[in-house]
């Protein structure tokens, strides 16, 4: 049985037209997935169709018009599910220090301060975190608190993690640190994780599996195996076999890119999918006025 089954979702949204009139927004249609216990899965597609929303349903905080979304078996909404998230924007308590961002799931649980003293410093570590404990969030760097975010999450030992683009607001040196920390932690804990990414390499180096989404209204459009060898670490990225992933998803992603990119904010237009003039024939447009423009030049200088 899969951890995570996603079958023929449908969600749709109300918004508002550049005429405030109201209309609806296919952001997720026929959408099918499986995701494995202990597996570590990336979802990688253009902007806006519809990662978070996704899975916003698996952490419970949204609804599928349509379809079924099972955990366990069971219906997420049906029951309570352990799931941790960590988002992009760390989200923690200001008012309260490092040790006691980490301590809130424990708290949560009923566990006893000194119990949850001891769990909190022991994932702090592991995040390279210990000395920085009677923080306050704003002390830290932005590295620093999204390890903070991870630590808490990892505390809590959750069934699931669901982490939207949690490294995306992080600089590049940062970002890949904890990259290799997140491997490590994985590969020790081994916890069903649904990752949110943009990036190709990212999704590669982490994941067991990447499943790529088509441009709004978003579907799984395929799911590319990574059988790089674990332990992973940074010299991975150079081999062959990652250059070759590389290539074929990014065969898989850039049509949706651009498709993303063509398909006007369909609101615009009251309706809920209206193909605008693709960029490729723009481009196409604006290469043959150029070439005009030169032939005309070229033939008045003679
Ligand atoms: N609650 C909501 N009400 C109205 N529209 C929404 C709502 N949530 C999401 N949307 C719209 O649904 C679309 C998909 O949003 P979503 O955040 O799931 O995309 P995404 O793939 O995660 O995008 P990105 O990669 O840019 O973060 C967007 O056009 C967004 O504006």
């Amino acid at each position: 049985m899969s951890k995570i089954q996603a079958s023929k979702i449908h969600r749709q949204f109300q918004v508002n037209n550049d005429f405030g009139k109201k209309t609806k927004l296919t952001v997720l249609d026929d959408f099918n997935l499986q995701v494995r216990e202990g597996e570590f899965l990336s979802i990688l597609g253009p902007s806006g169709c519809g990662k978070s929303t996704f899975l916003n349903m698996l952490a419970g905080l949204d609804k599928q018009d349509d379809g079924q979304l099972l955990i366990d078996g069971d219906p997420v909404g049906d029951r309570s599910f352990d799931r941790g998230m960590v988002f992009q924007g760390y989200a923690l308590f200001p008012w309260r220090t490092v040790l006691e961002n980490v301590e809130i799931g424990l708290q949560i649980r009923g566990l006893e301060k000194k119990e949850r003293e001891e769990i909190a410093k022991y994932y702090l570590t592991m995040v390279g975190l210990a000395a920085f404990a009677n923080r306050y969030p704003h002390q830290l760097s932005g590295g620093m608190k999204q390890r903070v975010a991870i630590a808490r999450v990892l505390a809590y030992q959750p069934d699931i993690m669901l982490m939207d683009e949690p490294f995306a607001a992080l600089d590049a040196q940062t970002r890949e640190t904890l990259q290799l920390e997140l491997i490590r932690i994985w590969e020790a804990d081994k916890k069903t994780i649904v990752f949110i990414t943009h990036s190709i390499d990212e999704a590669i180096l982490l994941s067991d599996r990447v499943a790529v989404m088509t441009a709004r209204p978003g579907k799984v459009k395929e799911i590319i195996d990574v059988s790089l060898p674990r332990p992973r670490s940074e010299e991975i990225r150079n081999s062959s076999e990652f250059t070759q992933i590389r290539q074929y998803a990014w065969s898989l992603i850039k049509d949706e890119v651009t498709k993303a990119q063509v398909y006007q904010e369909s609101v615009e237009q009251g309706q809920d999918t209206i193909m605008v003039q693709p960029i490729i024939s723009l481009q196409q447009k604006f290469k043959d006025m150029i070439q005009k423009r030169i032939g005309e030049h070229n033939e008045k200088i003679g």
